[in-house]
């Protein structure tokens, strides 16, 4: 493994291990290399949640930071152009910042000798003159939103030497338009339905399932409602209707009162009436004080029946009134 000067000298000899000018000095790390995001060839979601996903490449512009929320996946790319030389291989892994944030990243392990390197007119040339960046296809698997940018160390690298081989061919690599087409689908207008199906499938279905909770929760409050108000309906229904037996209670208590007193008027009339004729019957020789004595009493018993009856329609109507 190359480390130190030598690891130096080999990623600074231009088309070595990288295509001169996409690498910096400032991101060789004890015995490897920093590899950092790029803002290009990318296909990353439309707005962080989306199902959709926009491609940016040559024919878009360049994106310096875009956030995925968890679930979404992406396809993204590095700065470093990579033009390896035969005698050179590289070993690469996660940063592990990421992996902290819940980042999940797909790559594979090694960079071939010859990777971003195609022959032309019999000379090793990097690919279209540029190289070839790694490709790295990310999830956000973690518990909130993670907002990447252009330089961000996304893997590690580290070169080693090694025997070249006899025959030198060229490395293929499925490659950008691949990896979209297959992973993201995305169309011509640069969107469309993507992304790792597993993470997409449990975010949507995460999202029905609140949709659904929230229809649930608001149908319950709906029929909390609806009984509310039923109920209420019928408590004034009691209530109406308690008032008028109430009503007729008193009505009828009136009725019974007002018989007790006509009864009692006309038991006092025929009571008086009789004792009037007896008094008119009674022999001329009765004496005074006995004509006085039955006047008395009949006088008495006419107020005292009187009297009974207002107290009694007096207590009547009071109840009658306490119950209304
Ligand atoms: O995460 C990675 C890993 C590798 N590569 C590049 C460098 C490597 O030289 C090339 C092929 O890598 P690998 O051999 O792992 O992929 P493959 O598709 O299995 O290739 P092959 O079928 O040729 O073995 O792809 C990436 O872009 N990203």
């Amino acid at each position: 493994m190359l480390s130190g000067a030598s690891l130096l000298r080999a990623i600074s000899t231009p088309d070595r291990v990288f295509r001169e000018g996409s690498w910096s000095p400032g991101h060789v790390l004890g015995a490897g290399y920093d590899l950092r995001l790029a803002d290009d060839l990318l296909v990353i979601p439309t707005e962080p949640g989306a199902s959709g996903y926009k491609t940016v490449d040559a024919g878009t512009p360049p994106v310096g930071e875009f956030t995925l929320a968890p679930g979404d996946s992406a396809l993204i790319s590095t700065i470093e152009r990579f033009s390896m030389d035969f005698d050179v291989a590289a070993v690469i892994g996660p940063k592990f910042r990421w992996s902290a944030r819940g980042l999940l990243i797909l790559q594979g392990t090694t960079v071939h000798p010859g990777y971003g390197r195609e022959k032309v007119d019999g000379h090793w040339r990097p690919v279209g003159g540029e190289g070839e960046p790694l490709y790295f296809v990310i999830a956000n698997v973690g518990p909130g939103p993670i907002t990447m940018r252009k330089g961000d160390p996304i893997a590690y690298l580290q070169v080693i030497g090694i025997e070249p081989p006899q025959q030198r061919t060229a490395v293929s690599n499925v490659g950008f338009e691949f990896l979209r087409d297959r992973l993201f689908r995305t169309g011509v207008d640069g969107t469309g339905q993507g992304g790792l199906a597993y993470f997409r499938s449990v975010k949507d279905l995460e999202r029905a399932v609140d949709a659904e909770s929230a229809r649930r929760d608001r149908d319950w409050e709906q029929l909390r409602r609806q009984v509310d108000a039923e109920v209420a309906e019928v408590k004034r229904q009691v209530t109406e209707a308690q008032t008028t037996i109430d009503r007729v209670n008193n009505t009828s208590n009136m009725i019974v009162v007002f018989g007790i007193y006509l009864i009692a008027v006309t038991m006092l009339g025929v009571v008086l009436t009789t004792l009037v004729n007896l008094i008119g019957d009674l022999p001329e020789k009765l004496s005074q004080d006995r004509l006085v004595l039955v006047t008395g009493l009949v006088t008495v018993y006419a107020v005292s029946t009187v009297v009974a009856t207002a107290v009694v329609s007096f207590f009547a109507r009071s109840a009658i009134r306490r119950r209304s």
